[in-house]
């Protein structure tokens, strides 16, 4: 059966803010306290999506959380009306009420790991929202996020939607940010390659000593498990925990597969010529390109600013695959001379596309933190919420809604204003009719 890999981009919520919460994160340090500008960043997105679906690719879109959460608020004790409790959380503790506002939820990278049906024991594919224990304003998505998967791939038959891991940080759980599929065709069972930051159990094994590893060893192994991949399926890599401490996240700011192709950097993982042999003894037959960035052409930091390797390797056509990159990627010399470069050498990569993604840039997302991937049959696409997917009614139809009820200038005093909150209610109401998501938000239960 036909098989191809499906994007699903999280739709920019209308408090998209810069509030400097991702500690290790260095863009989003370092653009802490801008104006943002929600309108811009949700058309960006859309944009986004559109060039994708118009290469030919299947896209879909997932919607953001409800944010302000004044659930999670109450939770923490703020009482009153919803405008007392805003104003009282800013007046407090004005960096909680940042994080209660976050539209973080567009990195749906970050929202779960996918297993394709080809490679799960029942033959389904496997969800697992990610707990996101790490950063506090990212460890309230996964809840929501559950909901709006099971209502997105909703058919049993086809889809199988787990709970998020235990919410503390042994589990640290990042999703797809540090999970790459590789495989032959779509449709034959590939390799899952789970990158993890440190060993929650094991001291002694090697860790970062500056800013946090997010994922788990034992976060990897749990959803290996959970989505029932053989041994012969799954292989667990150690990132470098140098590059953690130098601004590399997650997985996916250094490395990036598709198919047969891997593409990293050179201080990418903690032993290289281990994982790639795994990875080639798991996959026989199928003719693998590893194509490692050296230190010497893109220095580490030009690879964390220019978000090299947080592109999408899309295939247009067998053996043809297109790049998606940030615009920031071509005015870095030495990443934009080596992508130059990278077309023309004997791979399937063999076109590169910009675009301009820059509100959610300033934040530490790319093009590839924006997606989920779900590789599908035929018949898993017919099983999708089909409201969901791109096209050019729905793109026009966004676009209105954004216009609608976003604004195009967000500072963090503007998050306890009570008329953003209503802003939001209202959008998101609508936003669930029109992508046919029943109640999936706190305020509609
Ligand atoms: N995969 C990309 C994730 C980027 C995300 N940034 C943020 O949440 C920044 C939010 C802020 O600082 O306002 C993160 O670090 O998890």
């Amino acid at each position: 059966m036909v098989q191809f890999e499906a994007n699903f981009d999280g739709l920019v919520g209308p408090t998209h803010n810069y509030a400097g919460l991702s500690y290790g994160n260095v863009a989003s340090q370092s653009n802490a306290q801008d104006a943002s500008n929600p309108k811009e960043a949700a058309k960006q997105g859309l944009k986004k999506m559109k060039a994708l679906s118009e290469l030919g690719l299947v896209q879909g879109v997932l919607a953001p959380q409800e944010r302000p959460d004044i659930d999670t608020l109450k939770r923490l004790g703020f009482t009153g009306t919803d405008a007392q409790i805003l104003d009282k959380a800013f007046r407090e503790d004005p960096v909680l009420l940042a994080a209660c506002c976050s539209a973080s939820s567009m990195w749906t990278a970050n929202a779960a790991t996918v297993s394709p049906s080809a490679d799960t024991q029942d033959g389904r594919i496997h969800f697992t929202p990610a707990n996101l224990t790490n950063k506090f304003h990212r460890s309230i998505e996964h809840e929501v996020t559950g909901r709006i998967l099971s209502q997105v791939f909703a058919d049993e038959r086809h889809f199988k939607h787990h709970a998020a891991l235990p919410t503390n940080e042994y589990f640290g759980d990042e999703g797809a940010a540090n999970h790459t599929r590789l495989c032959g065709d779509y449709s034959q069972a590939g390799v899952e390659l789970f990158v993890y930051g440190r060993s929650a159990f094991d001291l002694k094994a090697p860790a970062p000593k500056r800013y946090p590893a997010r994922q788990t060893l034992e976060a990897s192994r749990a959803i290996a498990r959970l989505h029932g991949l053989g041994d012969n399926t799954a292989i667990f890599i150690q990132q470098n925990p140098e590059v953690i401490d130098q601004g590399v996240f997650h997985n996916d700011v250094i490395a990036v597969g598709n198919q047969n192709v891997l593409f990293y950097h050179q201080q990418a993982f903690l032993h290289t010529e281990q994982a790639l042999a795994e990875i080639r003894a798991k996959l026989p037959g199928t003719e693998l390109h590893f194509i490692e960035v050296p230190t010497t052409e893109v220095p580490l930091q030009d690879a964390v600013k220019s978000y090299l390797f947080n592109t999408q390797i899309v295939t247009l056509k067998p053996g043809h695959m297109a790049i998606i990159a940030p615009t920031e990627c071509r005015d870095t010399p030495s990443v934009n001379a080596y992508l130059n470069k990278l077309t023309g050498l004997n791979s399937p990569i063999r076109e590169v596309h910009f675009m301009d993604v820059k509100q959610s840039m300033r934040n530490g997302g790319g093009p590839a933190c924006l997606r989920l991937r779900v590789a599908m049959t035929e018949l898993e696409h017919a099983a999708t919420n089909q409201a969901c997917l791109m096209n050019d009614a729905l793109f026009a139809r966004l676009n209105q809604w954004v216009d609608q009820h976003y604004r195009d200038r967000l500072t963090l005093s503007d998050l306890r204003d009570p008329a953003l909150l209503q802003e939001s209610r209202t959008a998101l109401d609508e936003l669930t009719r029109i992508l046919q998501l029943g109640s999936v938000y706190p305020f509609q239960r």
